[in-house]
């Protein structure tokens, strides 16, 4: 990764009690060629180094050449000590803290890219916030529509609606906002990935892909018009396909991502696919925004058993990204 040399990336662990910053005490142990910055508790990850019985050196600002088991931190305390696998809300504000401070540092150029652990949902609620999820906030934050991708080394799989309970998703599939998403994905897949014209999958979103109109509508009425208005512009779309078959290896060979309808048509094929190494990407920020592909894991919390692989891959896909748009979009 040499052209990567100068890159500043933020780090946030994300839940404190989760298994977050054991994550990112792994993380600190490997060489790299990249200044990582952390924010979060010092504490937390003291004590997660201590478990683990791995060195962790936290300094106030990245030193000249990155050092296996040295950090650069800003602080963000805890309201109160974190338990491994005890979430508790009073952190909730600090977690969202966290996560807001390191945007606004990618906002105003200081980092390059931003990487995050994973965040409890409910907990973050329970703090009194209200949050859907990381993508809808840096979204918020940024005034960017954005598209949520999962991806690993066999499939990229973005979503048309994100945190959404399933009763509301019909209603959130419209012409107008599929071609927002799919517009979205296919300006990325060059800017972020080198993909200059890219094929992308759609998938229906009922059984069968609405079986012709005989269950349901929605293909017919808000995805065909969509796909038909975009491959006016040239885009390359293949579908409405019908999720159950979408996926099949030799299919999903010729695409270059797959937009599923909404969240659980499509990630649980791709975690099955590999749920070690896949990540989460947000699109259309104007900075990369990596995240791991997996929950809190409090089950985990602690142990140290946690796999640390999705971490690396994020961090290794953000980097790539940073270096992807300087070529393609210049500085952004
Ligand atoms: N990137 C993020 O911020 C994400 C956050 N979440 C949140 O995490 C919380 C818990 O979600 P769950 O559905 O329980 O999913 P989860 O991913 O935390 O756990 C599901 C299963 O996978 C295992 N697992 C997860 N990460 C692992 C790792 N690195 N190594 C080994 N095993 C691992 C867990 O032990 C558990 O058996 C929820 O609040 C959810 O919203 C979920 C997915 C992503
Ligand atoms: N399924 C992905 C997930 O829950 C994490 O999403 P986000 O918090 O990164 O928006």
């Amino acid at each position: 990764m040499s052209d990567a040399q100068a890159l500043r990336l933020a780090l946030v662990p994300g839940e404190p009690a989760g298994i977050g910053p054991e994550l990112c005490v792994r993380l600190a142990q490997r060489p790299r060629d990249y200044h990582l910055t952390v924010f979060g508790a010092a504490t937390t990850l003291r004590d997660a180094a201590a478990k683990l019985d791995l060195p962790l050196t936290l300094t106030a600002s990245p030193g000249a050449a990155p050092r296996p088991g040295e950090l650069a931190l800003i602080e963000i305390p805890n309201a109160v000590q974190s338990l491994p696998g005890t979430p508790d809300p009073r952190n909730a504000a600090a977690v969202i803290e966290a996560l807001t401070r390191a945007a606004d540092g990618c906002l105003r150029g200081d980092f390059d890219g931003l990487v995050t652990g994973p965040v409890h949902k409910a907990v973050i609620n329970e703090g009194g916030i209200a949050y859907t999820g990381t993508t809808e906030l840096l979204a918020a934050q940024a005034g960017r529509e954005v598209v949520m991708m999962l991806a690993n080394d066999i499939v990229r799989v973005a979503l048309a609606t994100t945190h959404l309970p399933l009763r509301a998703v019909p209603d959130a599939i419209s012409i107008d906002g599929l071609q927002r998403v799919l517009r979205i994905l296919h300006r990325s897949m060059h800017a972020d990935f080198g993909i200059p014209d890219p094929v992308i999958a759609v998938l229906g979103l009922n059984p069968h892909a609405g079986e012709a109109g005989h269950l349901g509508h929605e293909e017919i009425e808000v995805i065909e018009p969509t796909l038909a208005a975009l491959r006016d512009e040239g885009m390359q779309l293949i579908g409405p396909l019908p999720a159950d078959t979408a996926f099949l290896p030799g299919k999903l060979r010729g695409f270059d991502a797959v937009l599923a309808m909404y969240h659980d048509q499509g990630l649980p094929v791709l975690k099955y696919s590999g749920f070690e190494q896949a990540v989460n990407i947000t699109l259309g920020l104007p900075y990369p925004r990596v995240a791991v592909d997996h929950g809190t894991a409090l089950d985990l919390a602690g142990k140290g058993i946690a796999d640390p692989s999705s971490l690396f891959a994020a961090v290794e896909t953000c980097a790539r990204m940073v270096v992807s748009r300087r070529a393609r979009l210049g500085t952004d």
